[in-house]
Order: structure tokens, then sequence, then C-alpha cells
């Protein structure tokens, strides 16, 4: 029995539309239930006419095509996706705890145990995609979710929607995770992804991006130089990870299965793997 929520076509009426959860440029994200499994799921609308306006069809397809392949407990799961006359439905995993920004803006700043924990699930996560050699390009606390257990989900792919609430990014998305090879417009590999890895750490325990300036042109300038400053009560294991990931050079930074196995990751980090189960469960999914 094929779990029920692959089959192959879905409708719009075979959904209640709940809350919504983001909104954005081209559509917005509700929280939604599956009428005859009661199976919840996070649906993302697009609107056809603003995808053709900026000629991201393609790159839609090219998205999708990836997501569908990807399955791993740290990666938020891509389900199916189906289209109206004006409009494309992702049907996306929810994740029962929101959005990782919001909890940082929150908390101000995460301990060493939820930082280090983070940084295994994120860097497992990244291994099995750049195994299908996808690069995610995006990571930064916005594009992060938490699961069940609290547990990072990578998430959005190439298509942010925003929450409701006003996001701190500016106008073209926040710049403090770039990579120097990115801001010099250099061809990019995996390793832009272990570069932010390395920002998401700081961020996490500091509560602010390593290279924040007052302006673009000076953080730019900080990413270049990777001036990098520590605030005293930062731990000296996670200032070694962190100083061995943000590396000028992409080939010298410390690959994501040593980011795992570091010393301070794995004394501080408390993961928990969710039990593997087969793709079918109670309600047939
Ligand atoms: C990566 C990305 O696309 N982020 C923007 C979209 C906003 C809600 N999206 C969700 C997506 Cl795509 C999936 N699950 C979610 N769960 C939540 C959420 C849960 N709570 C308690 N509060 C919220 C908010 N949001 C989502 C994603």
């Amino acid at each position: 029995t094929g779990s029920y929520i692959h089959r192959k076509m879905w409708c719009l009426d075979d959904f209640q539309i709940g809350r919504p959860l983001g909104k954005g440029r081209f559509g917005a994200v509700y929280l939604a239930r599956e009428q005859k499994s009661h199976f919840i799921l996070a649906l993302k609308v697009l609107f056809k006419s603003a995808l053709e306006k900026a000629q991201l069809e393609h790159q839609l397809r090219r998205e999708i095509e990836i997501l569908s392949h990807l399955r791993h407990p740290n990666i938020l799961r891509f389900y199916n996706y189906f289209h109206d006359r004006t409009r494309v439905f992702l049907m996306l995993e929810y994740a029962p705890r929101g959005e990782l920004y919001k909890e940082l803006q929150r908390c101000k700043c995460f301990d060493e145990t939820r930082t280090a924990t983070y940084m295994e699930e994120i860097s497992d996560a990244l291994i099995y995609c750049h195994a299908q050699r996808v690069i995610h390009r995006d990571i930064k606390p916005e594009n992060l979710l938490l699961g069940l257990r609290g547990e990072l989900k990578l998430a959005d792919f190439g298509w942010s929607v925003h929450a409701p609430s006003l996001r701190r990014t500016t106008l073209c998305g926040t710049t403090d995770y770039l990579a120097p090879e990115m801001i010099d417009g250099r061809p990019h590999d995996e390793n832009v992804d272990v570069w932010c890895v390395g920002v998401l750490c700081y961020e996490c325990l500091v509560g602010s991006a390593p290279f924040d300036a007052p302006t673009r042109l000076e953080t730019f300038r900080r990413i270049k130089e990777v001036r990098l400053v520590f605030p005293v009560w930062v731990p000296d294991g996670a200032k070694d990870l962190i100083s061995k990931i943000l590396n000028h050079t992409p080939s010298l930074r410390l690959p994501l299965k040593e980011i795992m196995e570091h010393p301070w990751v794995k004394c501080k980090s408390r993961r928990i793997l969710p039990p593997v189960h087969k793709d079918v469960n109670a309600c047939g999914v």
C-alpha cells in the first residue's frame, strides 16, 4: 500500500484550509488538513502570474524535482504538488514549533547544548543534500523551522515566503550569511553551505551575526576580511569550531563530517533522532 499522501493527483477540495503560516512575494503558506486522513500539512500557494512575471517557472520545476527526492529528518519534507488555473500548491511537512529566527529573537541567544545540537542536525542534513549534489545556498535562521521535538528542519529550497510579522531581512534579503565567493560573484560550490553553518553557529551563541555592520557595504568588507570578533564569554570549543569553518578559502573550511565530530559538538549536542519508520503510519502516510 503506497502511502496515502503520495497518491498521484491531489486538488484543493481534498483539504480544509487553516490559518496562514506565512505570506510573501509569490504567495502564502497555510496550515491544512487532508479531508479523509485528517493528515496535517503546510500548503504553500504560489501564484502563476507572479511566477511568470518573475520568469521563475523553470526554477520552480527544478526545486520540485530536487525536493521530491530529499528525505531526511532535518529537511522539511515535500510530499507532492498540484495546480489549478491560477496557482501552484506545494504539499509540505508542517513544522509544529515554527521558525528558528523567531525563536532566536525571543531567546536573544541559545545555550551551548541547543546550538551544538543544531550544528549536528544541520551538518547531517547538508551531508545528505551534498551527497545528492544539492546545494542549499540560502541557509539562515529565516529558512530553518523547528519540528515536534525542537529539531531543525531545513526548508525553503528557493521559495521563501515570509511570515505575517515583519522580517528582519532588508529589502533584498540579509547579507549576513553571504560567503566571500558569493559577494565577488565567483563560482561557488557546496562550501558556501559550510560557510553559512559557521555564521549560524556564531549567531545562535552570540545573538547577532558575526559580520553584522550598520551598512551592507561594511558587512561585505568584514566578510571579505573574515573579521571575526568573539565576545569574551563565547566558550573556547565554539570559538575553535567557528574559526575553522569561517575560512576565506572555500576548500579550507572544516568539512561537514568534521563539524559533526568536533569535540565541542560531540560533547554538547543532545540530538534526538525520530524513530525510523517506513513511509506508512497510522493514517496510511
Ligand atoms: C522557510 C519558509 O518558507 N519560511 C516561511 C514560511 C512561513 C511558514 N512556513 C511553514 C512551513 Cl513551510 C512548514 N511548517 C510551518 N510551521 C510554521 C509555524 C508553526 N508555528 C507554531 N508557527 C509557524 C509560523 N510555519 C511553517 C514557512
